[in-house]
């Protein structure tokens, strides 16, 4: 690809050198860059892409993107915003893959990667071969590939989804997270769905607001195509949920067909008679596609919502109500999701990902319904994240569990036990006294407390990293995962007990 031709992509833009240069790939990452690669200077938030110029040259990059005019002996275009340059450039260079799939975005708060599993299972079973995106992994069909972040930056996910389609992929069923949405990491995305789970408080460290948190998730919506389509295989369609107050905003910003979904509130997809027991839920399905009874392996009535989110995409999909039923009765859980570890002992230990307020929450409050005595939690709060939101976990699990193991969870770059006392005064404001509460700065002597003070039919809840295999310290990922540490304590604790 010659650099005169994505010059003439952004209006404005000017170049420095030789117009006529070919490219042969795009890198932001001068350590990543290979002989011929159009280097992109990015202004990150701890490094700017601009003194990273000459390294990428001697690398051999064939070209530069700039926000000025360097100096240095390799052309460059020169643009008012490189963020938006990488943008358009990756669109353009992959041939814009997004646009050759049918490509659902799910946003929200909590929720996104159960839905997107939930999707990629129903159109899997239906003979469609798929991609997906998200906090876990990115998957081609059924290969699965690391990832650094839920929504990869644009170049990443661009690669992705072109990668997607070389292998014949029909959809993509990605995770639009706020940062991702706010970073532009998504813009070019040509999204045929929207899905939108909740908001409750998160990233207020990077949003600052609740409202520009709102703002940010409202990207995917707006965004979305604008004309109602009479043919269901190019129409967009935005999937609100009506139980959650933000959606009235989701519906104003966006000029897609709306689908509504919920328990409590009128909506297009309703479940009524929700049930929920220890093993999973039932409810009977109302929708404008038919009405179906379900019963689920999925655990609590949020996981209701997730299901119901799915329901109401795959139906936009024109998929049948019965098929779209027995996908979803089949799926047995999703990997650090209420993950339920057992080495055969009298009393449960769950694994969750729940690292937010209301996440906490509703995991606490389904487990108290099937709780038949004490209710034991250990949970941390990440560092270099919202601070805010620490006291409010504490409160919530000093509220409803009768034990809590504060302890750490991805301390990053902040001090381990610094963190675990911004979490300790919303546990005693919810009344815990100094025997009902401890502190671990190390998660391993949390979890083996736990599970060793556990007495028959108790329950132990190991929130906040569910599918993660490490803890982040300092920038260093040292394996751990909670998973393989409660099954180490409980052969351990069932050999004393012996
Ligand atoms: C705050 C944030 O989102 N930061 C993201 C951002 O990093 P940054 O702006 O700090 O980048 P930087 O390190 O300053 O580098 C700037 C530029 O210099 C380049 N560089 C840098 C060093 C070098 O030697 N050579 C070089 O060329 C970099 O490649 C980059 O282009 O761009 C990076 C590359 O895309 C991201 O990996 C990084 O995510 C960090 C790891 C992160 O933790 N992000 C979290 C907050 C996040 O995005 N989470 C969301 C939310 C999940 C949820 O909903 O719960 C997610 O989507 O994962
Ligand atoms: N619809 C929901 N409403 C509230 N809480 C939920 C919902 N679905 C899942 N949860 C809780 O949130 C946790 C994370 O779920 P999931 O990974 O599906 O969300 P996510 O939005 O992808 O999270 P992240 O932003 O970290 O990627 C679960 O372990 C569970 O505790
Ligand atoms: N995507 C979320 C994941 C948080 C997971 C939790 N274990 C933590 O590290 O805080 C984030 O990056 O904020
Ligand atoms: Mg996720």
């Amino acid at each position: 690809m010659k650099l005169y031709e994505l010059l003439q992509l952004i209006p404005g833009s000017r170049i420095v050198g030789d117009s006529n240069k070919s490219i042969q790939g795009i890198e932001v990452d001068s350590r990543l860059v290979k002989p011929g690669d159009l280097f992109i200077c990015i202004i990150g938030f701890q490094m700017d892409g601009h003194h990273y110029a000459s390294q990428a040259i001697k690398q051999g990059a064939a070209a530069l993107v700039t926000n000025y005019e360097l100096d240095v002996e390799a052309p460059q275009i020169i643009v008012k915003n490189s963020r938006f340059a990488l943008a358009i450039f990756s669109n353009h260079f992959f041939n814009y893959p997004s646009q050759k799939l049918k490509l659902i975005g799910v946003t929200g708060t909590n929720g996104k990667t159960t839905t997107t599993y939930l999707l990629e299972k129903i159109l899997q079973d239906r003979g469609f071969q798929t991609g997906l995106m998200g906090t876990i992994e990115m998957k081609i069909g059924n290969r699965s590939h690391e990832v650094k972040n839920t929504t990869q930056d644009v170049l990443e996910l661009q690669r992705s989804l072109s990668r997607m389609v070389e292998s014949g992929a029909q959809y993509c069923v990605m995770e639009a997270s706020s940062h991702g949405l706010e970073l532009g990491r998504v813009k070019g995305c040509d999204f045929k769905t929207a899905i939108f789970t909740n908001l409750t408080q998160d990233h207020l460290d990077f949003h600052m607001t609740m409202e520009q948190y709102r703002e940010a998730k409202s990207l995917l919506f707006s965004r979305l195509g604008n004309i109602y389509n009479e043919d269901p295989e190019k129409r967009k369609t935005a999937i609100l949920n009506a139980d959650d107050p933000s959606s009235v905003y989701f519906e104003k910003v966006t000029a897609a067909h709306v689908i509504t979904y919920g328990i409590d509130q009128e909506a297009d997809v309703r479940a009524k008679d929700v049930k929920t027991f220890s093993e999973g839920t039932s409810f009977r399905l109302e929708s404008y596609a038919g009405n179906a009874n379900f019963r689920l392996n999925l655990i609590g009535k949020f996981s209701v919502y997730n299901v119901l989110a799915a329901i109401a995409a795959a139906l936009a999909e024109g998929l049948n109500l019965q098929e779209i039923k027995s996908s979803l009765e089949a799926v047995e859980g999703i990997n650090g999701r209420f993950e339920k570890v057992s080495e055969g002992q009298d009393f449960s230990v769950i694994v969750d990902y729940s690292h937010t307020p209301d996440s906490l929450e509703n995991v606490l409050t389904t487990i108290k319904q099937f709780a038949k005595r004490k209710v034991i939690c250990v949970f941390g709060c990440g560092g270099d994240r919202d601070r805010t939101k620490r006291p409010m976990m504490g409160e919530i699990v000093g509220k409803y569990s009768d034990y809590c193991l504060i302890t750490s969870d991805n301390p990053r770059t902040e001090n381990g036990l610094e963190i675990l006392k911004d979490i300790e005064p919303g546990v005693i404001s919810a009344g815990k006294s100094k025997d009902q509460y401890d502190l671990f700065v190390d998660r391993k002597q949390a979890i083996e407390k736990a599970i060793e003070m556990a007495n028959c039919e108790d329950v132990v809840l190991i929130a906040g990293k569910g599918h993660e295999n490490y803890q982040e310290i300092n920038g260093i990922r040292y394996d751990f995962d909670d998973r393989l540490i409660a099954k180490k304590t409980l052969k351990k604790f069932s050999v004393k007990r012996l």
